[in-house]
């Protein structure tokens, strides 16, 4: 069998069409654009040209942008208020705080200032509640786009055996949680996980989300599985410089039934499903209709 490469950057263009459609409307009933604010802590080149091109595609798609790119001396106060005002803010809908923080700076203090209906990172105590317990919220933008590109390319998800591998707040266990809330069979694997090979066998859905470069081995995949793969390891390989995900592309290629590519899968996902979730922010914040857009 050759998998088929499940193009992300194909749906995500899809997903822009649809919430471009919706701006015009809310604007015809509230007056303004939905508004997103990011904000970045310290100089890590990776993290700027994220922040910069979620900044681009925020206005290409219509938006208001909003980017606070502070040195990494700020302190946790200066960041809380920087929040708050955020919050205050009504042309802000969505609020992304980009993580890693400095180490001086408390996280968890940092995310529970932001106000839960602009969490668009789903990052809030109240936000993975919601998750959780299966009620309306935001959900962090990388698993929920995982999720988006599971259900086109499957449909129906109940019944499949799926593993998640990695256990972060912001991909793994969503991902576990989004999975479980679609009637998978779904299996958390991590860093101190035995026979991991054995457990990856079992699954029709395979999400890496481990952050070590090529650690699922083509073999371990069972012959027609899904396979998406989070990873992305900025290496230089043969003098190139290379993004890697956590799956031996090549090797999978041979037994998935369909596989996300690194780059151009879940990378160009997760800043669409940024985009997503400040539309669907800035519906609620509004009192408009819920939207559906996948
Ligand atoms: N609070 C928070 N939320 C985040 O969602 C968040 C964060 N912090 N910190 C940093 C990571 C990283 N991240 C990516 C977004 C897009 C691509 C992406 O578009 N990747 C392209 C390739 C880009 C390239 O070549 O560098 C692709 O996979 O095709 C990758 C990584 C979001 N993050």
């Amino acid at each position: 069998m050759r998998a088929q490469i499940i193009d992300g950057k194909a749906y995500a263009d899809g997903l822009a069409d649809r919430i471009t459609a919706t701006i015009p409307a809310f604007t015809e009933k509230t007056g303004r654009v939905p508004g997103l604010a990011v904000i970045l802590v310290g100089s890590d080149p990776a993290s700027e040209i994220y922040v910069r091109s979620k900044g681009r595609k925020t206005r290409e798609l219509g938006m208001a942008s909003f980017e606070h790119i502070l040195p990494a001396e700020t302190g946790q106060t200066e960041l809380v208020a920087l929040v708050e005002a955020l919050n205050a803010d009504n042309r802000v809908d969505g609020i992304l705080v980009q993580l890693p923080l400095p180490d001086h700076i408390d996280e968890l203090a940092v995310v529970r200032a932001i106000d839960p209906r602009k969490d668009v990172d789903g990052l809030h105590p109240e936000s993975a509640g919601r998750l959780v317990s299966g009620r309306p919220g935001l959900v962090s933008c990388t698993p929920l786009g995982c999720l988006m590109l599971l259900r086109d390319q499957l449909g129906d998800l109940s019944g499949l055996d799926a593993i998640v591998i990695g256990r972060s707040i912001l991909v793994g266990k969503p991902m576990g949680q989004l999975l479980l809330g679609a009637n998978c069979t779904v299996t958390m694997a991590h860093s101190r996980t035995r026979n991991l090979a054995d457990k990856v066998r079992q699954a029709d859905i395979i999400v890496a989300a481990a952050g070590q470069a090529g650690m699922i081995k083509g073999d371990w995949i069972r012959p027609g599985a899904t396979v998406i793969d989070v990873g992305t390891t900025r290496a230089v390989v043969d003098g190139k410089r290379r993004l890697l995900g956590d799956v031996d592309f090549a090797a999978a290629l041979e037994r998935a039934s369909a596989i996300t590519p690194v780059p151009g899968g879940v990378g160009p996902m997760t800043i669409m499903v940024l985009m997503h979730n400040t539309v669907l922010a800035a519906h609620d914040r509004a009192g408009l209709p819920h939207l559906q857009l996948w």
